[in-house]
Formats: structure tokens, sequence, C-alpha cells
């Protein structure tokens, strides 16, 4: 029988949570795990969740890109906690759903201690999967754009390969989160665990750190500091960006839909680099200068996600543009900054 069959021999009965969490006299809320939950998608997710107050939340993180800033609001919530956690190590909670994001990523952090990058992603998801089937939770990875590398087709859909290089030095990302979608997929396969697979593709907003080094942080943060703005070579490779809020939303009606996805979450919504300058410039300080700089190996030629299985599953589809999301992000930064408008 042909291998990575999903049916008869190798599939196996989903887990069952434990009789506890079903018993009568038991709190029927939802405990929901989130990795990286301190990051900044993580932390606009914490928010969402806690909203619903049938949600009890635990975030695990090590706060090497995250920070309890980003929660401060809910320390202390008789329905939040707060781990401070690696997940390349073991965790035992009992959950019932899990949210996967722990990985760095912005480039020039995960390229930073390659190592640990893909340690997390393939440790770290292994850990997360060996959870989920202990516990019965279901869970969800947030992949990446980056498993299409620098694509040959586009825009990309879900059934496109991609173009990856398996030695560069964005594999340990690139390669990392493949694997971790591999990983999700065969336990799926041969454990029966309920797994959901989001692929994101750039996202900005509110709370990404100010020196994180991405494209958008980096800009804003350059206009508002009066300072050129380094737009990478050739300055004609495209991206598409995605406002956190409409993630957020999509993460969560993936997690909460039948599908396994992978699923692309993402606004199509396509610039070069050289458009998103010029629209920064716009809006925050035209006289800030553009200063063309050298680009860093394998970076992705093109970028824009199909998103008709997110629109057609989820019924989901991003409602905040690239020119109304940039001015809340501006003002976020601005307060961070301590630079008032002129
Ligand atoms: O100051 C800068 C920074 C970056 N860039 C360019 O902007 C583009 C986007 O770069 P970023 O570092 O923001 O992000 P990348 O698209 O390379 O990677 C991202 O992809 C999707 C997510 O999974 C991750 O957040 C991250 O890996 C690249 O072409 C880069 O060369 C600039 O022109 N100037």
């Amino acid at each position: 029988m042909a291998s990575g069959s999903s049916n008869g021999d190798t599939q196996k009965k989903a887990p069952t949570p434990s009789p506890l969490r079903n018993s009568k006299y038991f709190q029927s809320n939802m405990r929901i795990l989130i990795t990286g939950g301190a990051g900044f998608i993580g932390s606009h997710l914490v928010d969402r969740l806690m909203e619903n107050e049938k949600n009890e939340v635990i975030v695990a993180d090590n706060y090497f890109t995250g920070s309890k800033d980003n929660l401060k609001k809910w320390i202390g919530h008789p329905r939040f906690e707060l781990i401070r956690h690696d997940v390349t190590e073991t965790l035992l909670v009992e959950v019932d759903q899990i949210y996967h994001l722990a990985c760095p990523a912005s480039p020039i952090f995960y390229k930073h201690n390659p190592v640990k990058t893909i340690k997390t992603n393939v440790i770290g998801t292994l850990n997360m999967l060996g959870l989920a089937k202990r516990v019965g939770a279901r869970i969800l990875l947030t992949s990446t754009s980056e498993v299409y590398g620098d694509p040959l087709v586009h825009p990309q859909t879900e059934d496109y390969w991609g173009n990856v290089n398996p030695i560069g030095v964005r594999s340990c990302y690139d390669e990392g989160k493949r694997v971790a979608e591999t990983l999700m997929f065969d336990y799926h396969r041969q454990h029966g665990i309920e797994i959901r697979v989001a692929r994101i593709f750039n996202t900005y907003g509110p709370r990404m750190n100010i020196d994180d080094g991405r494209v958008v942080s980096n800009f804003i943060a350059q206009a508002l500091r009066g300072e050129p703005l380094t737009v990478q070579l050739p300055g004609t490779q495209t991206r598409s960006f995605c406002y956190v809020s409409d993630m957020v939303d999509g993460l969560i009606r993936l997690m909460e839909g039948d599908n396994t996805g992978p699923i692309n979450i993402g606004n199509p919504g396509e610039f070069t680099m050289m458009e998103l300058a010029e629209t920064v410039k716009e809006l925050i300080d035209q006289d800030v200068t553009i200063k063309v700089v050298e680009n860093t190996p394998d970076d992705p030629r093109q970028r824009k996600p199909v998103i008709t299985k997110a629109k057609e599953l989820l019924g989901w589809e991003p409602k905040v543009s690239l020119r109304e999301g940039l001015p809340l992000m501006e003002e976020d930064f601005r307060q961070r900054l301590g630079i008032s408008k002129k």
C-alpha cells in the first residue's frame, strides 16, 4: 500500500480528552494554550480569545522575541496564565486547543541562531503534537508563506509545493516550517490528531518590535526618526501585507472550522518594496529619503496569496487595507517611541 495514505490501516481514532474534562461537575470552559503568546501575533490572539468569557488562556513563551509587556493587561486575570517555557522542552498542561505560534519570525532574528530556530520548529512542534496526542487537544500550527520559498508560481495556491533552498541561510525557518507541516500531517494520519495548518503571509500592526527588522516596522520607525528608508535591492521584490486583526480573525476561524488546511491567510494586495517605501513616506513624512541598500541571500522575489480556500472554507477575507493599517501602526510606534505628530 502506498505510504502516506490517509485511510484504512494507518488512520487511528482520535484520542479523547480526559474523562474529568467531560464530567458534569468540571468547569465547562475551553482551555487554550498559545505558544508564542507573548509575541506580536500571539498577544493579539490572546486579546481576542480572552474576550470570550468561556475561554481560559495559557501562554507559554520563552521571551526571545516576545515580551510580558504585550500581555500586561491580562497578568493576574483569573482566566489567564503565563508560563516562561521554551517549546523545545516538553510541557504537560490539560488543554482543549493549542495554537502553536512559537518561533522567531523576523529573518534577522531567526537567522541569529539558526540551529535553535530549526529545533524550535521541529522539536517544538513534535513536543506540542505529543501534548495534543496525550490530552486529546486540537492543534493549529502557524506555518508560513516562506514554505513557497522563492516561488515560481505566482500568486501562490496551497497546492504549490514551493521552491526552497534546503541549505541556505533561510532554511532553518522555511525548511523548519515545512518539516513542522509534515509532522502535523503525519500525526493526523498516524494518530488521528485534529490538526489545522495556517500559512501566514507577511503581517504587520501595533506591538511589532520596533527593532524587529522586518520591512514595515523598519520603514515606520525610520520615517518617525527622520532616517532614510532602507529599501533592499532590487526594490522590485513584492510582498502582500495583512493587518494583524484580520490575521487573528482568520486563525480563529481556521481553528473553529472543520478543515485541516493548509490554508493561506494573508492579504492579496501586492506591493513592491519601493511602493511600500513611497506609501510610508507619503503617509508619515514626505521629507524622508529612500536609500537603496544591499539585500540578503535567497530573498523571495515575489509573494502574494491566493485566498480562495480561506474565502470558501472559512468565510474569511481581510478587511483592512494597507493604507488603513499603516496609520494604526504609526500611532502605536509614535506612542512607544515618544514622537508626537508634527
Ligand atoms: O529594511 C528593510 C527590510 C526588509 N526589506 C525587504 O522587504 C521584504 C520583506 O522582508 P521582511 O524581512 O519584512 O520579511 P520576509 O518576507 O523576508 O519574511 C517574512 O515572511 C513571512 C513570515 O513568515 C515572516 O514574518 C518572515 O519570514 C524583503 O524583500 C526584504 O529584502 C527592505 O527592503 N528593507
